[in-house]
């Protein structure tokens, strides 16, 4: 891509250097909730641009893709063979654009079975987190169903299944639909579910966690944790008195409100090295960057861990210096790239070490004027 004008001048005085251009493609939602102003400034300040990009329809005045294009990277949350099919004949034309993440990485985390095959092929191998922090990961026992098993076939696919079980939807593909689970607490509950049903459904089996689920926010390798609220532990007394009820639910632990209200919460946090070493195993295994994952840690036994849910490009803007999170990754990314401009963006990584050494220092400046008054 040809250099566009050199608008950012560096504080340190550096050469001036080119802009990046990021395109994004978002649902209104996702693009209402992650293009904060926040993020466009403090992105801009270090030369990237986000630009959005628009979806082509089928009017004949609308643009393709590449018509939109060039960009250095494409960031998105888009599904379909249309959309796909755009990124395909982009990518033909400019293959020097980074697109994060390819949509074949993505897919896996649309099937509810497949998303989770990443943790059981990794928890298992030796010099994992498992060893080196002495806690478990792995998946809670789950089965696939679309009918209520009868005789040697219950005995089969149930075997092993406790109640109660959590009933979710195959499919995760952000539709509301896909996000509408049920907890059943014995067959009877699972009959009667079943019977109305055509599509498949996973039966999870609940693990008492003590009401709490930690989200590790993936981008890249930068991994933060938060605790969120979750469904309350579930007692034998319960699942008795509750027989063949089905009690539906619907995304009860995406509130950020939760940090707040939950921040005297006695649950300790998983250690930040075990999140990172799981995260690690994700973005490796499905070969994405931009992703969360929900985790749960038994009751029972304090060192075992379950990885329950990966989403695909999360909201992000609930996190704390997000803007700072993303645009770092964006700047390594583009300074490690092939792309022959790379050289700048390594000085605008150097400015920004400069610039946060020199803010801690007025920091500590500022704090001994504090302590000395
Ligand atoms: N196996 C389980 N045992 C106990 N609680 C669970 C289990 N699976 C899910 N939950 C609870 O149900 C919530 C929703 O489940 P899950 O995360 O699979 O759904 P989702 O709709 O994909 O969520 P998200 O909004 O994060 O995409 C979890 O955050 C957790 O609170
Ligand atoms: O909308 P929110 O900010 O809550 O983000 C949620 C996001 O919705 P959006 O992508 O439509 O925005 C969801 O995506 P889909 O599964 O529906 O595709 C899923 O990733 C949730 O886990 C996110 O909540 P979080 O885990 O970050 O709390
Ligand atoms: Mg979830
Ligand atoms: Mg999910």
């Amino acid at each position: 891509m040809a250099p566009s004008t050199n608008s950012l001048v560096s504080q340190s005085e550096a050469a001036p250097v080119r802009r990046y251009r990021i395109g994004y493609a978002f649902a209104p939602k996702k693009e209402q909730t992650f293009i904060q102003p926040s993020l466009l400034h403090h992105a801009s300040r270090y030369g990237i641009d986000f630009v959005p990009i628009s979806i082509i329809d089928s009017t004949a005045t609308a643009k393709t893709l590449i018509e939109q294009g060039p960009f250095d990277c494409i960031i998105h949350k888009l599904y379909g063979p249309h959309w796909n099919q755009q990124l395909k004949e982009y990518s033909l034309k400019y293959p020097q654009t980074l697109i994060l993440d390819p949509p074949e990485s993505i897919e896996r985390l649309h099937n509810r079975v497949s998303m989770l095959d990443v943790v059981t092929a990794f928890e298992s191998k030796p010099h994992q987190s498992g060893d080196r922090f002495q806690s478990k990961i792995s998946v809670p026992k789950q089965v696939l169903v679309d009918h209520y098993p009868e005789g040697e076939e219950a005995t089969n696919l149930l075997a092993g299944l406790e109640f109660p079980v959590i009933a979710k939807p195959l499919l995760a593909n952000g539709s509301a639909k896909s996000h509408e689970m049920c907890l059943i607490f014995n067959p009877k509950g699972l009959r009667s579910l079943l019977a109305d049903t055509d599509s498949p459904i996973l039966l999870q089996q609940f693990v008492n966690h003590g009401g709490v689920v930690f989200k590790g926010y993936s981008i890249g390798e930068h991994v933060q944790c938060v605790k969120r609220r979750s469904l309350p532990d579930i007692s034998e007394e319960q699942v008795t008195a509750l027989e063949g009820a089905v009690l539906p639910f619907s995304q009860i632990s995406n509130s950020a409100n939760d940090e707040h209200n939950l921040a005297h919460d006695p649950h300790e946090m998983p250690p930040l090295e075990f999140v990172e070493e799981v995260a690690k195993g994700i973005r490796v295994g499905l070969k994405l960057n931009f992703f969360n994952f929900d985790v749960i840690r038994d009751s029972k036994d304090p060192s075992s861990y379950f990885v329950i849910d990966i989403n695909y490009f999360p909201g992000y803007a609930k996190l704390p210096n997000y803007e700072h999170a993303l645009t770092d990754f964006l700047l390594n990314l583009l300074a490690t790239s092939s792309h022959p401009q790379s050289q700048n963006q390594k000085e605008l990584l150097q400015l920004k070490e400069e610039e946060a050494a020199t803010s801690l220092e007025s920091d500590v400046k500022q704090h001994r004027g504090h302590k000395e008054d």
